[in-house]
């Protein structure tokens, strides 16, 4: 099919994708020695990561997500990328009444004053463009990074959560672990495409993701020393750890030190992203946009002719604002922040999708027991069964031939009267004729059955694939959702956005070869292990809502 090193670099899940539109919704890689399955049916997927069911249990395999080990010292397995066991267990069951709705209630007033802070900065932002008289610019609003904007308010909540701290980034102080974090997550990126990296010490730019590494690491050490010396609040995730028993021992210095890192990437990053690939879509479909602003309105929730009357949302407003949920699910669907998903790997021969995929050996010193069946396929035990999510989103299979288009209305299906104002709008928009509201087969995912215990409401459950199902689904999905609904019900209702100058070139680009905007938005994406602004940053308009 092509060369290992397509599946590599920034736009190897693309690649990947591409493969599975070509060959179907499973296929079988071989990488050197090892086979790997890729699966892009939901159902499938579903099947695979779930511990209920037909067929066995697939664990994830440790040793596929060891390069995510490497930014700390010594490398240990977190939550993350332990393999299913006792440690991951008692880890996972230590953490998880940090998310129940109960302990959630108590967040989102923190969410929503991170979420003002920024708002008063984007206020600024617009005001200073207002008042400039060298802005020659015929275009409303002034130039705000969201993508900087967002990483602030997750990281900080996470900073709250994970260890009672108050990162302080909402107020634009210097923040050294914000810093050093991208160039540790582009080296953890090219680490898992060349092992061989980090001995490649006479490249500079091995020696200095080296040194970001050494310096997170000693981040990391000093948050151990405080959180050593000042017990953390009882709400924090890090209380909850100091609880956490493996064989009746408690977690060790090295071991929480590896969790507390592992919560904070896993916890702040993705959501982030999330935050502004959404407003990035929703800037390049303004109608779309000013439907959202007619939903939050009906609510009051948005500025009006007496912006004094905007009140904050809560909790309770969530069930009412259904465009909102759908536009997150969509943004979630074409650009998933974790677009590689998961990986399991066959504990014996499992039947899939009909196919039989031969036992492997992965190592030489690894045997293989039994096969396994997927779909018809029978794959090997030790086989390596990858579900990169980009591949579920952009196969045609799984959702039509308009799945390159944002539709948050496809998941208003069967929730939504046809022919409501928010569908028209989000098919003028992409100028899709197609208007068939259910996504093929992937027609039950977005239902609540597929979700974990901690969803909310049906209008707000993303497809559970972005957060992977069964045992290792995401444990911060409930607070991902709570945080994508308020951070973008309180900029929304306030704020109108437009695309910046880079976007719109793209998207002009984009609309020159009769490209829908979410290849304009694909084009300035890497993946470096999270699908993220290649630059770093997003610059949208802020112009504050008359
Ligand atoms: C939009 C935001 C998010 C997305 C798209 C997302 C996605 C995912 C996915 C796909 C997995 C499965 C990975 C795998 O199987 O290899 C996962 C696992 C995980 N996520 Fe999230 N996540 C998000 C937010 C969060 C938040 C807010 C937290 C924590 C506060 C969090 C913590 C974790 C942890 C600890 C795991 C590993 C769970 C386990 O294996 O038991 N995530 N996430």
């Amino acid at each position: 099919m092509g060369h290992v090193t397509d599946m590599a670099g920034a736009r190897g899940v693309w690649n990947v994708a591409a493969m599975a539109e070509k060959y179907g919704p499973l296929f079988k890689l071989q990488l050197m020695g090892s086979v790997l399955v890729v699966l892009s049916d939901p159902q499938t997927i579903s099947r695979v990561a779930r511990k209920t069911g037909p067929g066995p249990y697939m664990s994830k395999p440790n040793e596929v997500y060891k390069p995510l080990e490497k930014a700390l010292t010594p490398s240990l397995p977190s939550i993350l990328t332990a393999a299913d066991g006792p440690y991951w267990k008692a880890v996972r069951q230590a953490a998880a009444p940090c998310f129940s709705i109960s302990n959630l209630k108590n967040v989102m007033p923190l969410v929503l004053q991170l979420t003002k802070r920024v708002a008063d900065r984007m206020q600024a932002a617009a005001a200073a463009a207002a008042t400039d008289a060298n802005n020659s610019s015929s275009a409303v609003g002034g130039l705000f990074d969201v993508s900087d904007a967002a990483k602030r308010i997750t990281s900080d909540v996470m900073g709250h959560m994970l260890l009672g701290e108050d990162l302080q980034g909402t107020l634009w102080r210097p923040s050294e672990y914000l810093d050093l974090f991208y160039p540790v997550l582009r080296a953890q990126g090219e680490l898992i495409n060349n092992p061989l990296h980090l001995w490649q010490v006479w490249r500079p730019d091995v020696r200095l993701q080296k040194r970001c590494l050494a310096k997170h690491n000693a981040i990391m050490d000093g948050k151990m020393d405080r959180l050593m010396a000042h017990p953390p609040p009882d709400y924090t995730i890090a209380a909850h750890l100091l609880q956490a028993r493996v064989n009746g021992q408690p977690l060790n210095r090295n071991q929480l030190k590896t969790e507390v890192a592992a919560f904070m990437a896993a916890g702040f990053e993705t959501t982030s992203h999330a935050i502004t690939w959404s407003l990035a879509l929703l800037a390049a479909h303004p109608k779309v946009q000013q439907q959202v602003l007619e939903e939050l309105a009906a609510q009051g929730l948005a500025a009006g002719a007496d912006s004094m009357q905007l009140r904050d949302i809560e909790q309770a407003d969530f069930a009412a604002l259904p465009l909102l949920a759908a536009v997150i699910k969509e943004s979630l669907r074409l650009c998933p922040p974790a677009p590689w998903g998961g990986t399991k790997q066959a504990p014996c021969d499992v039947t899939l999708c009909g196919h039989t995929v031969k036992k492997v050996r992965l190592t030489q010193s690894r045997r293989c027991g039994c096969d396994v069946t997927l779909c018809g396929h029978t794959v090997k035990k030790g086989t390596l069964v990858m579900m990169p999510l980009l591949a579920v989103s952009l196969s045609t299979a799984n959702y039509g031939s308009d799945a390159m288009l944002f539709k948050p209305q496809r998941w208003l299906a069967g929730s939504k009267p046809a022919g409501t104002a928010a569908e028209g709008a989000a098919d003028d928009d992409d100028g899709a004729a197609d208007r068939d509201q259910q996504p093929r087969s992937a027609a039950g995912v977005g239902s609540k059955g597929g979700s974990s215990s901690s969803s909310s409401s049906s209008s707000t459950v993303p497809d559970p694939q972005t957060f992977m199902t069964g045992p290792r689904d995401c444990i911060g999905q409930a607070l991902a959702k709570l945080e994508l609904m308020a951070v973008l019900a309180t900029l929304l209702g306030r704020f109108e956005f437009a695309p910046g100058p880079k976007l719109a070139q793209e998207l002009a680009a984009a609309a020159a070869t009769g490209q829908p905007p979410a290849a304009a938005l694909h084009g300035l994406a890497g993946v470096h292990v999270t699908m993220q602004p290649e630059d770093g940053t997003m610059l949208l308009r802020v112009a504050p809502r008359r």
